[in-house]
């Protein structure tokens, strides 16, 4: 298993990634940084908290490159995503950003709404599982 350094802490006793039988399985990650801020999330003078669904969806997918590069993977072995939306109406922006990295030659993908993430500034938060190139993980199968 694999807590990946630089990245924001798992929020309970699971690792970012496990990869098992050259498969990497990549835990529900959000746009969280490490020092627990959200991208995608401010907060005015006022207390107005602004949400965006398009930077929050670009931070969850460079943190799932980042976290999958920590085992020698990369955004382009991804075989399978599992997106969870906190609203539909999110709908549209999230599918225009996950557009400029995927195309119908990319993972399988399945996406629904749920009723809270673990933050209440998270918008979406992504698991997916990636195929390890052969011979490229720097990390051992556990
Ligand atoms: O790590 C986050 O910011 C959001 C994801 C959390 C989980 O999926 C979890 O705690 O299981």
């Amino acid at each position: 298993m694999t807590v990946v350094p630089g990245k924001a802490t798992p929020r309970g006793r699971f690792p970012h990634v496990r990869v098992a039988n050259g498969f990497a399985f990549v835990s529900g990650t959000s746009s969280r940084r490490p020092d627990n801020s959200i991208t995608g999330a401010s907060v005015d003078a006022m207390g107005t908290v602004d949400l965006d669904i398009r930077v929050q969806t670009r931070a969850v997918l460079e943190n799932i490159r980042d976290i999958l590069g920590a085992v020698g993977a990369g955004l382009e072995d991804l075989v399978s995503v599992t997106t969870y939306l906190v609203s539909m109406n999110d709908f549209g922006g999230y599918n225009e950003v996950y557009g400029e990295f995927f195309d119908e030659s990319g993972p399988s993908r399945t996406t629904v709404a749920v009723h809270q993430l673990p933050h209440p500034q998270l918008l979406i938060e992504i698991s997916a599982v990636a195929a390890v190139p052969q011979g490229h993980s720097p990390l051992e199968e556990e």
